[in-house]
């Protein structure tokens, strides 16, 4: 019976039982180039059918094959790659006309929940709606306008699902600034930093981030992180190396240097920048800042953070093949310090100073966002470190959430009402209060089919990053097969040995065979390893009597070739494998095989087509009939063997 299998590209001869097999007319006709006699011819055995495969060229035609596939592979994924370059700008172009409409600056409103001081609340002078926060105040009542009010059942979470667009937003590559603002003890730090239970805006940007990052295969996104606190008018690295802290005290605070170039990036000079590769480590240099931050006891906070401390992490977008420029982004997530009567904080002395610091740069940055909003010529950046340090992220093309913080206590109305009055003037026109129902309406429909759109956009450009993800892992499998195709071509081609050549070197002289083992065992083997001489002798014995055996096999005089339990002769012993190709008259390399034939007595035939395959080859078998066969043809070789 013969078996080919389609995979291996071999063909393969098993016995058909007690059927005797004729070998193929063609060999019977040919004769042995050494002068053996050919293989009788058996007159009775039925023609078998020959299915023949050129081992030596299927490699070739396969290595061809895989390299037009690779080409094919390559090309998809350029194709694919432009295709998710397209998606994606058109989610960033929806993304950023929502902002645009909604506004460059977002103004939140956050009110804090009752602390629990055991004192009973009789009165809740601020009343919450979806956009507006109404404040009560000896008869009076106040409102104001926001884009998004937060009460004080609202979570962490809530507040981060509407913050995340504009993290999207610094990822597509525009300066983003989140600041916490409001008087002191109303929860700024809370949201911004949260609790190990409770993490707020930073922890949650951070990792939103880096999971945005992995998303997106074809473009490697980097972060870099700084962190910094303007305190008494100065700026403090907080990620600086300890030694700088240990010299470090009120009178020699780092005061490093804030410059702005000729486009307007700001850069501080000498501020720790550190690489963050993922999450925990980019969580770890945070909680390191944190501790450093200067806070102090306040009659309002126990823990009052007496300085405005920034956070900025840089976002590296580098382009895939088609788009090598790489992209440079800020996001500065800010936690101001309270803006606050220093009077009622019953500060005095330094905490005092550092009060009124806060306060004149929180006024520094009101003006800022006043002359912002109101598109003045002049923007006075520098009337403060912090207005400084956030220039290119307030300014043009750069997008600004504002997240005011207020008391429910009846107590603190007049800051509630301090800062609302700070917030409504930075949405100013940005309001959508000044604008007419109609108009509105326009818009919220306008906002809607934007973010219709950038989902669509967002599932196909997923949808084609998976594509991605699926052809390059096709495509790096075939180029492993095709490393592994012409690793094997090369190892046939080195260890092609013609069958003249093999038999010479069987026959040749004791001595030259020895030179030649010597030689090739000296480089693989360590010297006690080393054939002696008395192993080469009994070697080259052993040599002589596998020739005469397989000639002798050829012939078909199996009786006179008894071998000796205590000698091997390996199945795929090179100078076997030429003899008994020599006397099938096996063509040379690429040319067409004569087939492999057992002879019906459970004795051996011939075997030309395995010889010839590349050493490297691996033969699986699927089909399990051909298993079985062919593990009996295995035992049959070993029995003659
Ligand atoms: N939404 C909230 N839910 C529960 N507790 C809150 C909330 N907001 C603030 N707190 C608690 O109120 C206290 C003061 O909050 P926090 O320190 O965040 O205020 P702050 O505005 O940062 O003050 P400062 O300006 O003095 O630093 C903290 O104990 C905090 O846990």
């Amino acid at each position: 019976m013969f078996i080919s299998t389609e995979n291996e590209q071999i063909s393969m001869v098993l016995d058909k039982g007690p059927e005797p097999l004729k070998s193929s007319p063609m060999e019977s006709t040919l004769e042995s180039s050494d002068g053996l006699p050919p293989v009788p011819d058996l007159p009775d055995s039925p023609p078998l059918p020959l299915i023949c495969t050129d081992v030596n060229v299927v490699p070739e035609q396969q290595k061809n094959e895989l390299e037009q596939s690779i080409i094919n592979l390559e090309g998809e994924i350029v194709e694919l790659r432009l295709k998710k370059r397209r998606l994606d700008e058109k989610r960033r172009e929806a993304l950023n006309k929502i902002l645009d409409i909604k506004g460059c600056i977002r103004v939140f409103c956050r009110v804090r929940s009752f602390l629990v001081t055991g004192r009973r609340v009789i009165h809740e002078p601020v009343l919450t709606e979806l956009e507006k926060v109404v404040v009560r105040s000896g008869g009076s009542k106040k409102e104001f306008g926001f884009d998004k009010v937060f009460n004080q059942a609202a979570s962490q979470e809530d507040v981060f699902v509407e913050v995340e667009p504009i993290l999207r937003s610094a990822l597509d590559g525009h300066n983003v600034c989140v600041l916490a603002y409001g008087q002191t003890g109303t929860g700024k730090t809370f949201t911004m930093d949260g609790t190990s239970d409770q993490p707020g805006i930073v922890p949650r940007a951070l990792e939103e981030l880096f999971r945005q990052a992995t998303l997106d295969n074809s473009s490697s996104v980097s972060f870099s992180m700084s962190m910094l606190e303007v305190y008494l008018g100065s700026v403090r690295d907080l990620l600086a190396p300890k030694p700088v802290f240990k010299a470090y005290d009120a009178a020699t605070r780092c005061n490093l240097n804030i410059q702005t170039d000729a486009k307007g990036t700001v850069e501080i000079e000498g501020l720790t920048e550190v690489q963050i590769p993922d999450f925990t480590k980019a969580r770890w240099w945070y909680n390191k800042g944190r501790r450093v931050r200067s806070t102090s006891w306040t009659n309002v906070n126990e823990a009052s953070s007496r300085s405005h401390c920034l956070m900025r992490i840089t976002i590296f977008r580098h382009g895939d093949g088609l788009e090598a420029k790489t992209e440079v982004s800020k996001l500065w997530m800010v936690d101001l310090g309270g803006s606050e009567r220093v009077l009622k904080t019953g500060a005095t002395g330094q905490t005092l100073d550092e009060g009124r610091a806060i306060n004149l740069s929180l006024s520094a940055l009101a003006d800022v966002i006043a002359a912002l909003r109101r598109k003045r010529g002049h923007v006075p950046y520098r009337n403060s470190k912090l207005t400084q340090i956030l220039r290119d992220s307030l300014g043009d093309g750069s997008k600004v959430l504002m997240l005011v913080h207020a008391s429910p206590c009846e107590e603190d109305v007049g800051e509630t009402i301090c800062s609302l009055s700070f917030a409504k003037r930075a949405r100013g026109i940005e309001s959508k209060r000044e604008l007419s129902e109609d108009l509105k309406k326009r818009r919220e429909i306008r906002m809607a089919e934007l973010e219709e759109d950038m989902r669509e956009a967002e599932v196909e450009c997923q949808n084609v990053r998976n594509q991605i993800k699926e052809v390059e892992s096709l495509l790096s499998e075939k180029k492993k097969l095709f490393s592994a195709t012409c690793q094997s071509l090369e190892d046939e081609e080195k260890s092609f040995v013609s069958p003249k050549e093999n038999l010479k070197e069987a026959a040749e002289t004791p001595k030259a065979s020895k030179n030649v083992t010597k030689r090739s065992v000296s480089n693989s083997v360590p010297r006690f390893m080393t054939s002696t001489v008395a192993s080469r002798q009994r070697k080259n014995a052993a040599e002589k009597e596998i020739s005469i055996r397989a000639r002798s096999l050829i012939t078909g005089s199996r009786s006179s070739a008894q071998f000796s339990c205590s000698q091997s002769l390996s199945f795929l012993d090179i100078r076997f494998k030429a003899m008994i190709r020599c006397s099938n008259k096996k063509p040379r390399y690429g040319e067409t095989n004569t087939p492999v034939t057992e002879s019906p007595k459970g004795n051996v035939g011939l075997y030309s087509k395995t010889t010839s395959m590349p050493r490297n080859k691996v033969v699986t078998y699927s089909d399990p009939n051909l298993k079985v066969t062919l593990s009996r043809h295995r035992r049959r070789m070993s029995d003659f063997v």
